[in-house]
């Protein structure tokens, strides 16, 4: 087993995405004729909800400070708008007069509204920075990998003037940020514990509506169904397509988007995912990425809060059939237990640790062999092949072609480093890089 890079271009002798029918009926048959797997090139980038912008902090400020004599929460305050946040110390007696508190607008704002003269703002923080009610924390506490939690601050100003043209610079802040305005969402109902019903209007509308974003929810109805949505849909009308459910999904988007006439324009809008199926590698890789623990919120705020990622495209030839990967491609053991489990759909993500077990105690052995172009640094795996390969639809007709014979008991070629939440497949995958990491294990 190795989990180095090596870009791999040619014959895999995998599928794509498990839930496509023609790798369930390859990989059903027990014995893959390899030469009918052409070509897997990477071509496109597509960009993703990006929880690691927060690593790297919000955009410079520009804007100019405001300054108000206020009331925050009903206490006396001196407060300053930057276009990074909103701060205040209390003026009144009382306990906390003189404490300065702040709420950085990128990272602790879900949203807000202006009422008279009075602003409100929707807050979703860590420890107990400023909820309703509560005493907001001191500048520089809080943190770590706590929820967050949601509270609101109630800002009075002394005009309606003064609320107004406060509102106007954080909807700006919030238009630099890059934050969605309208998004559709794709709610499979079927996927994981069949929850994504559920999970949408308990844990994802909650906070949409307080970051007051418009939306349209569809939630798919049969397999391929988001494919066919993401083929035809006004993406006009929306700053992002929002997929609650597992991976599946969100490749059955990819693959919509580039099915479409205007595919190059498609292809760059922004998809987000929320986790509601069994397998939810993409939100676990990002959310790792950005050091965020994986939580449902965790996964809401990304996308509220607009943070977006390039992501590589893997096309993968088949016959004359073609289509797109963004996760992972595998061959043998793992492509297997995915697609065997599938009648212990009931068990939600046991199903698969189960079906691994099976699998295990019984591994098969599959014949073929994997033609590849390394990476830098990782000449030296495979053997060389002689002969020139044509590859008609890659332009890399110079490229140094090796070779690994099977049999093989498990091919994993991923994209992103995690294959599902517990499964960090592939450590040093990058979401953009231009490799697939490889995993193989020819024997154990
Ligand atoms: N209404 C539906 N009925 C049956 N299948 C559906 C329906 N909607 C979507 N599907 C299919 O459900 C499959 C699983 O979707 P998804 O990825 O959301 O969940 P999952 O539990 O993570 O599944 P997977 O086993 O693929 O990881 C997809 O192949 C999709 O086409």
């Amino acid at each position: 087993s190795t989990g180095e890079k090596t870009i791999i271009t040619r014959r895999t002798t995998s599928p794509s995405s498990p839930k496509l029918a023609l790798a369930r009926s390859l990989a059903r048959s027990n014995h893959i004729d390899t030469s009918q797997l052409k070509l897997v090139r990477l071509v496109s980038s597509q960009s993703m909800a990006d929880p690691q912008a927060e690593a790297r902090g919000p955009p410079e400020p520009r804007a100019e400070t405001l300054v108000e004599l206020v009331r925050v929460n009903g206490s006396a305050a001196e407060a300053t708008l930057s276009s990074a946040e909103l701060a205040w110390r209390t003026t009144g007696a009382g306990r906390d007069s003189g404490g300065r508190r702040k709420l950085e607008l990128e990272s602790d704002v879900l949203g807000f509204q202006v009422e008279g003269r009075s602003l409100k703002l929707a807050t979703f923080t860590r420890g107990d920075v400023t909820g309703a009610g509560r005493p907001p924390s001191p500048v520089g506490c809080g943190g770590g990998a706590e929820d967050r939690k949601r509270g609101e601050v109630a800002v009075e100003m002394e005009s309606e003037e003064a609320a107004e043209r406060w509102g106007h610079a954080i909807r700006d802040r919030f238009a630099s940020l890059g934050r969605p305005k309208r998004l559709f969402f794709i709610v499979n109902p079927y996927g994981g514990k069949r929850g994504g019903r559920k999970i949408f209007q308990t844990e994802v509308l909650p906070l949409i509506d307080a970051a007051h974003i418009h939306y349209t929810m569809q939630e798919t109805n049969y397999r391929l169904h988001a494919q066919e949505i993401a083929g035809s849909l006004d993406l006009k009308k929306y700053d992002g397509i929002v997929c609650v459910s597992g991976d599946g999904i969100l490749v059955e988007v990819v693959n919509g988007l580039l099915q479409r006439d205007d595919w190059d324009k498609a292809i760059k809008v922004p998809l987000g995912i929320i986790p509601a199926g069994t397998g939810n590698g993409m939100v676990q890789g990002l959310l790792h990425s950005a050091g965020e623990p994986f939580s449902m919120s965790n996964a809401v705020f990304a996308i509220i809060r607009g943070h977006r990622r390039a992501l590589d495209v893997t096309s993968v030839v088949q016959g004359k059939t073609r289509f797109f990967s963004v996760m992972m491609l595998t061959w043998g053991l793992v492509a297997d237990i995915d697609i065997e489990s599938e009648k212990f759909r009931w068990m939600g993500s046991a199903r698969i640790d189960f079906y691994s077990l099976l699998r295990a105690v019984n591994l098969r052995r599959y014949n073929g062999r994997i033609l590849f172009v390394p990476a830098p640094g990782y000449e030296g795996f495979g053997d060389p092949v002689e002969q020139t390969i044509s590859c008609p639809s890659t332009d890399d007709a110079d490229l140094e072609w090796r070779s690994l014979k099977g049999p093989f008991v498990n091919v994993w070629i991923s994209n992103i480093a995690f294959a599902s939440e517990g499964v960090m497949i592939a450590p040093q995958a990058q979401f953009a890089d231009g490799y697939l990491d490889a995993a193989i294990i020819k024997d154990c």
